[in-house]
């Protein structure tokens, strides 16, 4: 139970959802596919009907050792055992069912990692940050993420449909790679939204820099945002 809860392993049961995850991955024979979440497998062979090659890897051993046996045939799935985020597997495109918990280190860690595309599904909540308009419902890993990624909505899915049903309903995005982000970058916008509610002249004095800017980060849009992350990390 303990396991279950630390890795997020709420399973997707319904096989239409997962048919349309891997239909919106828009995979093709050359494609590398990196999964994060083996889970009981309901997503990894639909992946590889139309991959070169699936990457798929599990926190847990005992699910990967399942879908080691359950998968066996497949001769274009490589399985892994292993946090996912640890990986430097080359890919083209990404699909996870996110365990909840990691969804924020999964975007960064994203933003930072080459890819071309990626289905995620996400729960709700997180799903309006990264989607969020006004720039009160902002996070810093809106901007991390809207910097990186075009970012568009595909599915809502309720929470009746995983085992056992997590508290909050989920998401399914699909995130297109516009550039990445180095990690003293992502840093330091987590940094300054740490400061959200100061003028970005003390912002910058936290940094040990100095700007003539008076306005917040709420002021902003995230272009210039990041703008300004990267002239705190020049300077
Ligand atoms: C929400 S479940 C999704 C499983 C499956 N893909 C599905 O759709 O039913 C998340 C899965 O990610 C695995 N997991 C959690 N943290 C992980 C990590 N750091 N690296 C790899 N897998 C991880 C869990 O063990 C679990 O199987």
């Amino acid at each position: 139970m303990i396991k279950r809860k630390r890795l997020g392993q709420h399973f997707l049961t319904s096989n239409v959802i997962a048919k349309s995850i891997s239909l919106e991955a828009n995979i093709t024979k050359n494609d590398i596919v990196f999964e994060i979440g083996t889970g009981l497998g309901i997503l990894t062979p639909l992946l590889c009907e139309n991959a070169k090659k699936v990457i798929s890897i599990d926190a847990d051993r005992e699910l990967y050792e399942k879908a080691k046996s359950r998968f066996s045939r497949i001769s274009n799935l490589s399985l892994e055992f292993g946090d996912g985020f640890k990986q430097n597997s080359v890919f083209s495109i990404f699909v996870s069912n996110l365990p909840y918990s990691k969804s924020k280190d999964a975007i960064e860690w994203l933003a930072n990692t080459p890819f071309s595309h990626g289905v995620i599904m996400v729960q709700k909540e997180f799903a309006e940050k990264l989607l969020a308009k006004s720039s009160k419902n902002r996070r810093s890993v809106s901007i991390i993420a809207n910097s990186a990624f075009e970012i568009e909505k595909i599915l809502d899915v309720g929470k009746q449909n995983f085992s056992p049903p997590p508290k909050i309903d989920s998401v399914v995005l699909k995130i297109i790679k516009k550039k990445s982000l180095e990690k003293d970058l992502i840093h330091v916008i987590n940094k300054m939204f740490s400061y959200r509610r100061k003028t970005l002249q003390n912002i910058f004095k936290q940094f040990g820099k100095e700007t003539v800017i008076e306005k917040r980060l709420d002021d902003l849009s995230g272009d210039e945002i990041v703008e300004l992350a990267k002239e705190i990390l020049k300077r």
